[in-house]
């Protein structure tokens, strides 16, 4: 379902060594005996899921839609990142949905795009989903304070009835938040960290407010949890993923850049961004994650990946088939001289792009990676996201980092609640 080319000798990789090592990594992830096995609990996570799991979460986005105009989800992070890659991946580029929007707050710290947001929302029927495994996050909490504040105002005690809180089942400000006000609750595994949460709760609720289909997303990574499973290091695409870019992090390319000719997908790169990026990046190790956009990042970053500091690799991300096209026509005078592409649809245009680029920035010496999907749906999505996170494990393992905590977060933390004299620190 997910096929991964690589420019260099993949054989040669295997032979040196690895393929032992990534035994062992196979046996202790799926014995759950790893660095971190704790949360583990998103491996295993599609097989456990009940129907009536899946349908609790439909009759709740059933009456969100019923409610409200506009959803807005608060949450940073693992906490909205899931959600916002698959919506912005399925939505359409222009009128979203003019009945209904998902639209995002708690994800940064802006006066203005939370005053703007609730001047927006002020002629609209509102629902939030408040999203937050440890219920203690500054930027979503300072978030739904606002709009908390702006519920009650608004709705009375009509507002408990028009709030979801997702967070974890035992501990937490926003729990005891939740149980105080009588608001809607939805729960975050305590063994699933949120970069690994797409299809708890924390995913699947705002995903299926947004009117897709999570059922079909959901089969796709428990497709993936299924075929992935095997121990082969040649064509289990995970295993093999893992095994190139930690095969090039040894040899000096400490930049992974994330490139795919589809807009559509840019949120799966952010996702992407912090599923490696808070995973593998500790103890002064792991592969810097970047991504663009082509052909759009071809007019920027382009000169810099053919020609800059040899630390790269590239991985692309490539939808094979879409759904929607356009073909070059033959002009009659042919005044911008592209008559030469008469007969060549966008997408074939991009398929091409993407050979040409490939072929060049590996002559100016950048590793490539090829990841295809089959197409842009909610399946091979759910698969893509699982096939991702399988991933990420066996990488940060090559890496022996434990690929579930992020401790390195807490430092900055620390030091801005110090500025700004939050009692304790
Ligand atoms: O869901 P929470 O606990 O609010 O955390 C949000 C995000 O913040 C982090 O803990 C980093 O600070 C991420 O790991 C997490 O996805």
């Amino acid at each position: 379902m997910i096929h991964v080319t690589y420019s260099g000798d993949y054989a040669d990789i295997i032979t040196q060594g690895k393929e032992a090592e990534l035994r062992h990594i196979h046996e202790n992830l799926y014995a759950k005996k790893g660095q971190g096995s704790d949360f583990l609990g998103w491996l295993d996570w599609t097989s456990g899921l009940s129907e009536d799991f899946l349908n609790q979460l439909k009759t709740a986005a059933e009456r969100i839609r019923k409610q409200a105009d506009v959803l807005i989800v608060i949450g940073i992070g693992g906490s909205y990142l899931g959600a916002k890659a698959v919506i912005e991946a399925l939505q359409p580029h222009f009128e979203k949905n003019p009945e209904f929007e998902v639209l995002f707050a708690g994800h940064q710290v802006s006066g203005s795009y939370l005053k703007q947001l609730m001047n927006y929302i002020e002629d609209k029927e509102v629902a939030l989903n408040v999203i937050s495994k440890s219920g203690t996050t500054t930027e979503p909490a300072l978030a739904f304070r606002f709009l908390q504040k702006y519920m009650e105002d608004r709705y009375g005690n009509e507002a408990a009835s028009r709030i979801y809180v997702t967070t974890d089942a035992e501990k937490g400000a926003l729990l005891s938040l939740a149980k105080e006000k009588g608001y809607n609750r939805f729960v975050v595994p305590s063994d699933i960290g949120g970069r690994y949460s797409v299809f708890t709760s924390v995913g699947l609720l705002p995903i299926a407010a947004a009117g897709f289909d999570t059922e079909q997303l959901v089969n796709g990574a428990h497709a993936a949890e299924k075929e992935l499973q095997a121990f082969d290091v040649h064509d289990n695409p995970a295993i093999r993923y893992a095994a190139v870019r930690h095969d090039l992090y040894e040899k000096g390319y400490t930049n992974e850049v994330l490139a795919t000719f589809e807009p559509k997908l840019s949120f799966v790169q952010e996702w992407w961004k912090q599923l490696f990026g808070e995973s593998e990046g500790k103890d002064h190790k792991g592969i810097f994650p970047i991504s663009v956009v082509y052909t759009t990042d071809l007019h920027s970053l382009g000169q810099y990946i053919q020609d800059g500091k040899r630390n790269l690799l590239e991985s692309f991300l490539v939808v094979d088939e879409v759904d929607e096209d356009l073909t070059v026509f033959e002009a009659e005078n042919d005044a911008d001289q592209l008559n030469y592409l008469a007969g060549t649809s966008l997408h074939d245009f991009n398929l091409v792009a993407y050979k040409g680029v490939s072929e060049a920035h590996l002559s100016g010496g950048v590793s490539q990676i090829g990841i295809h999907m089959k197409k842009l749906d909610e399946y091979h999505l759910g698969y893509l996201l699982y096939f991702y996170m399988l991933s990420c494990a066996y990488s940060a393992y090559l890496l022996d980092i434990n690929p579930f905590n992020q401790p390195g977060v807490e430092d900055y933390k620390t030091a801005i609640f110090r500025l700004l004299k939050k009692p304790g620190y």
